[in-house]
Order: structure tokens, then sequence, then C-alpha cells
């Protein structure tokens, strides 16, 4: 606008080197080239606008989104984009649509479920988008509860095809996203039926509409399921509703890896656990985790920018007032959520890694790190997708009544956000699946197992259960060695806790049942713990660029020790620290801040995040808010005119009945 960077003097006070920091926010130095090139090029082109989103009714939303999906694949083509790139690219075009679907859960189900004849079948279909696919497993009447799903496939050994049903009202598919009015085809969920018997859930690669003119095939009946939270957010996606009337496929229409159907109606398993049914749910979960990194530093970065334009209160002798972003309390809400947003960032690396290293060992049969896998990904989408739903809010918050308005970016990032603490397992479903994983844990300590991965550290369950931090100073909390002592000793005692807890009740479910809250609890110190401790094996790694490190280092230390202030109540009531040692972490905590404020502005531009992608007036690299919102505005479809529309009918006659009233 006056093209002067109104945030130039906070950038110059940064203390590292930005370049560095963003390679090491992207994860590689290709990485980062890959993400800058793409998010520039979407940024660039009008074809991508987004802003008119919050004031666009359902079917010209929907339209809109068609239009850009449909667009985003032409310059896939064009530009022989790679598979890397043209995920950037849809991640940077930043609207909920049925390819994120298509991409993200129709084809890793095929992938992950499929044989390989079945992969070579139907993969070069969806690769080129000649058929569309939605992931279609919750219904009306289950969406947690799997195992209670009541779509039937019935197989007939006539004419060797199984019938897809729905019996019931609540057995209706609800939910899946690019199934009301997009996808062709679907994985659909249904219990396997041969001969009478029911083999429980599996999954079926089922036509849903004609590849000639759209219309859904005999037997189905499919619709989108309504509007949801949120102007703009998620209502460009098109969560659907279907049902199946005997609706018949081809048997070898069965994604068949996990288990097989004969020709004969005989039902065989392979030797693979059958869990490798929610695999794809195990694969998505570990995206998510990855993108709550995304969804977090956006909003932070907003609410940081804004916090050092915006300025109250504290003039001096008519000098400037104080900027907000120096009010301690502004620091100890934000902050925290910077150093989350890197914490996520480099778990979600290595939980990537993990999900990978798991992947090959399944490929040469060995299913040792499965439950961990599971545990792990469960635990850690649902303690960071919390995080990242409050934190936005929070972010919200944080930029006063002007992050309120749609322009501030922060409502619509918190309606799209919010419900990834439901979809891919409700965040309580999950965190009890990763209870049940400690306390099989806790239970084999003593038959001589060792504990691996991510519960090794139960291996020194006697020191944990007994040894008390000997932090004296403030600054021993910056010793990584009494940060994990104190977060295991934690994680450790809270289960045990529940362990000792469990043995009191002669049914074990009934017992689980009655302590899930304490579980829950247990459950989230173990994930905090993943979290911490990733975030201090990082460091241990090369890090170069000047002063990198010890930024990384100072939001290590914010977000462990943050942690320890919040749940204070764990760590002394499990009597891991004392009192006055957790006031020291307090301490140390307030001069972490202050050790970050001039970096703050700095640490949120190492995200390179364009303009375009923040949709934001409030967060804009420039910092030149207050014009960009004066004349955004006047451009609100409501000031079109200067007198309403409806003044006439509305306003007039009222006006002119308070006047007789007002002369009598
Ligand atoms: C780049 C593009 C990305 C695209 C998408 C990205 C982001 C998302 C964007 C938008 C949202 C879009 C889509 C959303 C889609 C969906 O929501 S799909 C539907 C997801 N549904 C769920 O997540 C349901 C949650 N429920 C469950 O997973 C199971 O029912 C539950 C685990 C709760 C219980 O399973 P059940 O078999 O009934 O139970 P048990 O507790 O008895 O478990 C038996 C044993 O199995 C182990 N186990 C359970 N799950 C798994 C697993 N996934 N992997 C491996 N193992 C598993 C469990 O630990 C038990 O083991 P033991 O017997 O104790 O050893
Ligand atoms: C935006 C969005 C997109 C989605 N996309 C898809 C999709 O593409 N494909 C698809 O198949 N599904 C999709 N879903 C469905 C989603 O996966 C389910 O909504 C989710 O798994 C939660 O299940 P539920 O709705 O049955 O919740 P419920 O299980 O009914 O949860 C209701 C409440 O009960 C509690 N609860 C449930 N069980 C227990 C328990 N055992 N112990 C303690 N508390 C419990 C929960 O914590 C929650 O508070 C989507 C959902 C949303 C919101």
């Amino acid at each position: 606008m006056d093209g002067i960077d109104h945030l130039a003097d906070e950038r110059n006070k940064a203390q590292f080197d930005v370049d560095a920091m963003k390679i090491v926010w992207a994860g590689s130095r290709h990485a980062f080239e890959v993400s800058d090139r793409i998010s520039k090029l979407v940024a660039a082109d009008p074809g991508f606008r987004k802003d008119n989103r919050p004031m666009l009714g359902r079917n010209e939303l929907f339209k809109n989104t068609l239009r850009k999906a449909a667009y985003a694949w032409k310059r896939i083509i064009e530009l022989h984009l790679s598979e890397e790139e043209a995920a950037k690219l849809r991640f940077y075009v930043d609207e909920p649509a049925y390819t994120d679907l298509h991409w993200g859960m129709f084809v890793p189900a095929i992938k992950g479920q499929g044989t390989e004849e079945q992969q070579q079948k139907w993969l070069p279909l969806a690769y080129k988008m000649q058929i569309i696919g939605c992931y279609g497993q919750t219904e009306l009447g289950h969406g947690s509860n799997v195992q209670g799903l009541e779509t039937t496939a019935t197989f007939d050994p006539q004419t060797d095809e199984f019938v897809i049903h729905s019996p019931t009202l609540t057995s209706s598919k609800w939910w899946p996203g690019g199934l009301g009015k997009v996808s062709t085809h679907g994985v659909i969920y249904a219990r396997l039926i041969t001969d009478g018997r029911d083999h429980g859930v599996h999954g079926f690669i089922v036509q849903l509409r004609s590849l000639e003119d759209h219309s859904p095939l005999p037997g189905i009946t499919v619709g989108d399921i309504g509007m949801k939270f949120g102007n703009g957010a998620y209502n460009t996606m098109d969560n659907g509703v279907l049902r199946f009337d005997h609706v018949r496929i081809p048997r070898d229409q069965m994604l068949m890896r996990v288990s097989q159907v004969t020709r004969e109606g005989k039902y065989m398993q392979s030797d693979v656990p059958r869990q490798l049914v929610y695999g794809t749910m195990v694969y998505v979960r570990q995206t998510i985790v990855a993108d709550a990194s995304c969804a977090l530093s956006r909003a932070v970065c907003i609410a940081t920018r804004y916090s050092a334009v915006r300025r109250q209160f504290g003039s001096q002798d008519g000098g400037p007032e104080s900027q907000v972003i120096d009010y301690k309390t502004q620091q100890n809400r934000l902050f925290p959520l910077l150093a989350s947003a890197y914490a996520f960032r480099f778990v979600g690396e290595w939980l990537k890694w993990l999900y990978t290293d798991v992947t090959q060992r399944l490929q040469t049969n060995d299913f040792s790190t499965l439950p961990e896998a599971h545990a792990c990904t469960a635990g850690l989408k649902s303690v960071t997708t919390t995080a990242t739903a409050d934190g936005i809010e929070e972010c919200r918050k944080l930029c006063g009544g002007h992050g309120y308005l749609c322009t501030s970016g922060l409502p619509e990032l918190f309606a799209v956000y919010v419900p990834a603490c439901t979809y891919e397992g409700d965040n309580i479903v999950l965190l009890l699946q990763v209870a049940r994983f400690l306390m099989k844990t806790v239970s084999q300590l003593g038959s001589g197992k060792k504990p691996v991965g991510t519960t090794s550290y139960m291996g020194q369950i006697e020191h944990l259960m007994q040894c008390r931090s000997n932090v004296q100073r403030a600054e021993d909390w910056l010793k990584p060695s009494a940060i994990l002592e104190a977060f295991e000793s934690r994680a450790a005692r809270m289960s045990v806790a529940c362990a000792q807890n469990l043995t009191k009740f002669t049914n074990p479910e009934e017992g689980f049942a009655e302590l899930s809250a304490d579980l829950v609890e247990a459950a989230v110190a173990h994930c905090q713990l993943i979290i911490v401790s990733k975030f201090i094996e990082k460091l241990l790694q090369d890090i170069p660029g000047k002063g990198v490190r010890e930024q990384l280092e100072a939001l290590c230390n914010i977000y462990a020790l943050f942690l320890l202030h919040k749940h204070q109540g764990d760590f002394l009531s499990t009597g891991c620290i004392t009192a006055k040692q957790a006031s020291l972490a307090n301490d140390q905590l307030r001069s972490l801040y202050s050790q970050v404020r001039p970096n703050a502005i700095a640490l949120v531009d190492a995200f390179n995040y364009t303009d375009h992608f923040l949709g934001s007036i409030l967060g804009c690299y420039d910092g030149n808010v207050y014009p960009k919102l004066y004349e955004a505005a006047w451009k609100d479809p409501l000031n079109d005119s200067v007198v309403p529309e409806g003044y006439h009918e509305y306003i007039r006659p009222l006006l002119k009945q308070n006047l007789r009233t007002a002369r009598l």
C-alpha cells in the first residue's frame, strides 16, 4: 500500500539467521525451495483468490471450490508438477475440497489395503482423476465405534458378487467428505457376511455415480448432509449421506490384502493383523499432526505480527503507546503457542519417520511396532489438535476486537480447524486407546519384557517412582535432563497410579470405564512427554545458521516449562517436584519470554507464509494494518449502497411510528 515495512524495526532486532530457520522449519533445503516456489505461484494467481469466501452462499461457494479444484488440476498437469509439488499446491490453495479425501484417504486406502492386482487396476484411474473417490466409513448411528457399523456386504456365490445394503436409517453413511456431490467411487466400510457368518468390518470399492452423466447408480441414494459450523470454512466440502439398496459389486472389489473371500465364498485371513483394516486412519492421523503445526503457526504468525503493530496504553511524554506484545500477559499467552507450533513441527517430522518405519516393517511381515504406531498417532493427533484448536481461538482473543473480523482470517481458520478434534477419531476416544496401551505396558513391567520406543522410559520405573527433582535455581530448569526427568516421572507415576487403581476392580472393563477420566490425563502426560523429548532430540542434531540453535533451545524450554506450569497440579500431586521448584520454573519462563521477545517477528517470518496463504489483514507481512482494515470495510457488500436495502420496508416505517409516539 504505502510500500513501507511497518515491522522493519522488529525484523532488525532479530538475533538469528531467519533464512537458516526457514530451512529448519521446512525440514530441508529441498522442502523449503518447493514450498517457497509453489506458495508464491498460488499467491500470484488470481484463479486462487479466496478473500470473498465468507460472503458467498453455499451453492456459489461450492461451485467456486469445484472451479478451483479443476483449475488446480489443470495447473498441475500444465506445469508437470511432481506428487510432492502437487500436494503443496493443494495445500496453499487452502480450501477444503473433495480432492483432500481423494488423495488423502481414497488413494491411501487402496494402497494400504488392496492387493497388488487391485492397486494396478484402480490406482492409475485414481491418479489420473478418471475416477474420484471418498472414504465411506462413518454412519449416522456410529462413528467412533467402528465395530458397530451396520452396512452389510453379503457374498452371493451364485453371481460371485457382494450385495451392499443399508439395513436401517442409522446405517446410512454420514459425513464422508467429497461423497455428497462429487465422488464417483468410495472405499466403503461394511460388515462382511459369507454363508450367514459375520466377519466384521471390511473395505470395498463401490462405484456410486455414473461416469457418463454423474447420476447415482441404481440402488444408491446420495446427497449432502447440510451446512456446517462457520461461514465459508468447511462448507466448501460436500460431506455426504449415502444409502445402499442391495447394490451389487464384483467380488474382486473387496480390498483383499488383509483377508480374502474365495470364488466358493470361503473367508480366509492372511497372517497380517486385522487392525490393518484401520491402516488408513493411522496414516491420516500422522498427517494431521504435521498439519496441526501449520494451522497453529498460521494463527500465531497473525497474532504475533498484530501484537507488534497494535499499541495500547503506556504513552510517556506524548510518545507512542506500548506495543501490546510487550505486555507480559500477552507474552505468556502468545509465546507458548509459538513454541508449540515449533514443537508440533518436530514431533510431526518424527511421527512421519515412525510411520515410514512401521510401513516398511509391515512389508516384511514384522508387526511388532504396530501397537506403538497406533498409540503414537492416536495420542499425538489428539493432543496436538486440541492444543491447536484452543490456540487458534486464543490467537483470535490476542488480537482484541479486530480478531473477530473475518478479515483477520482467524474466525475462518478456527471454524475449518476445530473439527480436527473430532474427525479421524474423537480426541477422547483416541486418548483412551493410548491409555489401554499404557496399562498394558505397565502390566508387563514385572514380566521381564523390556518396554521399547516411546515407553522405554518405563524401563527405569523404580527410579522414576521415587526420584525427586534436584532443581535449586531457576536456570537449572534449562537442563534437558531436569526437564526430561520431571516429565518422565510425572507420566510414569500417573500411569502406575491408574494401573494400581484398576486392580481394585474385579471386572477390568468396569474399572477402565470408571477411571477413564484419570486414564485420559495419564495418556496426555505420556503424549506431552513424547513431544518434549522429540524437541530435545531435535536439538541434538546439527543445526546450522547463526543463532538458530539458541532460539530453538529457548522455544523448547518455553514449551516444556509452560506445560509444567499449566499442569503443575500433576507434577506436585505426584511428588515429582516441589512447590518451590514449580515457582522457579515460572521465574525461568518469564526470563525466556524476554529472550524471545526481540526475535518474535523473525520467528514467525521463518514460517515463510505468503499474505495470500495467511489470508489476514492483521497478519500481513508489512504490518500496514489500519489502512487495509479501513479499505476492506468499504468493500463489504453491505456498503455497496449508503442507504441499505430494506430501509423503505423496515426502517422508515419504524422511524415514522417513533415520531408519532414522540409527539403523543
Ligand atoms: C494430505 C491429505 C490429507 C487428507 C486428510 C487430512 C486431514 C483431514 C482433513 C479433513 C478431514 C477429512 C476426513 C476425515 C475422515 C474421517 O474422519 S474417517 C473416519 C475416522 N474414524 C475414526 O477415526 C473412528 C475411530 N475409532 C477407531 O479407530 C476404533 O473404533 C477404535 C480404535 C476406537 C476402537 O477399535 P476396536 O477395534 O473396536 O477396538 P479395541 O479397542 O478393542 O481394539 C482392538 C485392538 O486393535 C488395536 N487398534 C485399534 N485401532 C488400531 C489401529 N488403527 N491400528 C492398529 N491397531 C489398532 C487396539 O490397540 C487393540 O489392540 P489390543 O488388542 O489391545 O492389542
Ligand atoms: C468435518 C468432518 C469430516 C469428516 N469426514 C469423514 C470422512 O471423510 N469419512 C468418514 O468416514 N467419516 C468422516 N467424519 C466422521 C468422523 O470420523 C466422526 O465424526 C468421528 O470419528 C467421531 O465419531 P462420532 O461422530 O461417532 O462421535 P461419537 O463417538 O458419537 O462422540 C460423541 C461424544 O461421545 C464421546 N464418546 C464416544 N465414545 C466414547 C467412549 N468409548 N468413552 C468415552 N467417551 C466416548 C466422545 O468423546 C464425544 O464427546 C467426519 C467428521 C467431521 C466432523
